[in-house]
């Protein structure tokens, strides 16, 4: 690609109508459209519909697709990496629950909780993605060694990626209001989002409204982990609802996971949706996590549900969704690269993301932006903003979500960046 210090022209690229403000070119029954765009000074200068005239198009990409830089809402960036040291033993939610802990004890000192970070946030910068929030194991003596590991990570990815953090703990360790307030104000200084692991104890009413009145008290979003089984009769995700409509939330929500959700009589799945949607609560799912969790047998038998939530059901009824990395290599997930395009092609495939693709592709761009309050310029492909594009060798969905796209080409504030991602064995020596 030819590129000059003060600017330089994507001609013929293929846009999907979901990542413009004001689609312009004829777009196809896939959404997308034939643009070329002019890079200026590190921003977009112009988009406009594809001269008709190839001949005289400079960097001719004849149709290859152009994104925006990826949006990661939902990762675990302080377990990342854990699996050869701490494996699950037999792949359960309880075996993730539990190796996990073991680990935290022994192992998750400053240096290393920052090695295996760094080394997500590498992985996660070489495959486009420009903001990601991370969930941060924040009971007690954890709190005081990761947030301050966080803040300085985010200082160092400052201008690469965006970093948010949210704390995570068991709902039940709200109980205990004194730790929990030194908490809520360690995550207020942070800049962080308050969060916890919300499931049915029979005082979760009165645990989220602590978590409420904290959030209110310190001006926090809220980010929880919502029923994340396939037990029926979890139904905290409604419980939140009920609790933002209580209080008058008016920061922002986001719930992960839901998973219990697909396992419930439809009138009352309905009225849970319609009370999330009433208190603008965005929902992510996490479609490769909960895919290797849910439904794990152990009597030899098979999956009988892929464990994602009712992703359809939310954005008929105009909940802002997005789909994320989660866990990656660690024990709630064996696999992952904070890859968000093989998140959208495994979504695609788990979800259905097509047929028609619509407004699905979304769910890795503004949507999660929006429930991250970033701003509208994270996403999108707009005149003016940054040149944060991702240059694909896919021409069509069919072709960009068949291979790994290995070959990709990531430009930050126009320029290509270096995409090598860090080897495996820079982390061999915290795995002894
Ligand atoms: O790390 C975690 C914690 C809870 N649930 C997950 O999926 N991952």
């Amino acid at each position: 690609m030819v590129t000059r210090n003060f600017g330089f022209s994507l001609s013929r690229v293929r846009l999907h109508a979901s990542w413009l403000a004001a689609p312009s070119a004829s777009h196809d029954t896939d959404g997308f459209g034939l643009y070329d765009i002019e890079i200026v000074d590190g921003r977009i200068g112009s988009i406009v519909p594809a001269a008709a005239d190839v001949r005289r198009a400079e960097n001719d990409m004849a149709g290859r697709i152009v994104s925006p830089c990826f949006t990661d809402c939902h990762t675990h960036l302080d377990k990342g990496h854990i699996w050869p040291r701490r494996p699950n033993p037999d792949g359960t939610f309880m075996g993730a629950l539990e190796s996990v802990g073991e680990d935290r004890v022994a192992h998750w000192s400053a240096g290393d909780v920052e090695a295996r970070m760094e080394f997500g946030l590498r992985c996660a910068y070489a495959h486009g993605t420009r903001a990601v929030r991370t969930h941060l194991d924040s009971i007690s003596p954890q709190d005081a060694i990761s947030w301050p590991v966080f803040e300085a990570m985010r200082e160092r990815w400052a201008g690469r990626i965006e970093l948010q953090g949210a704390c995570l703990l068991g709902i039940e360790g709200v109980r205990d209001a004194d730790w929990f307030a030194t908490l809520a104000s360690r995550v207020a200084a942070a800049g962080g989002m308050l969060g916890a692991v919300a499931y049915m104890v029979p005082d979760l009413d009165a645990l989220l409204d602590r978590i409420f009145a904290a959030a209110i008290e310190h001006g926090l979003d809220l980010d929880f982990h919502a029923d994340e089984t396939g037990d029926v009769d979890a139904r905290a995700l409604r419980h939140i609802a009920d609790a933002a409509a209580r209080h008058r939330f008016d920061g922002q929500i986001l719930v992960g996971h839901c998973c219990s959700l697909a396992r419930q009589p439809d009138a009352e799945v309905l009225a849970t949706l319609d009370a999330v949607a009433a208190q603008n609560i965005s929902v992510v799912s996490l479609p490769m996590c909960n895919l290797y969790l849910q439904d794990r047998r152990t009597d030899g038998t098979t999956p009988r549900w892929r464990g994602v939530t009712l992703l359809h059901e939310m954005a008929a009824r105009g909940i802002n969704v997005a789909v994320a990395s989660d866990n990656t290599r660690d024990p709630f997930y064996a696999y992952g690269d904070l890859d968000m395009l093989e998140v959208y092609r495994m979504a695609t495939r788990i979800c259905h993301f097509d047929h028609p693709v619509g407004d699905w592709p979304k769910t890795v761009f503004a949507n999660p932006a929006a429930a991250m309050g970033l701003d509208a310029a994270h996403g999108r492909i707009a005149v003016g903003e940054p040149a944060d594009l991702i240059l694909y060798e896919g021409r069509s969905w069919t072709e960009l979500l068949s291979r790994p796209e290995a070959n990709r080409m990531v430009i930050r504030n126009g320029a290509l960046i270096d995409r090598t991602i860090p080897a495996y064995d820079e982390l061999d020596h915290l795995m002894e």
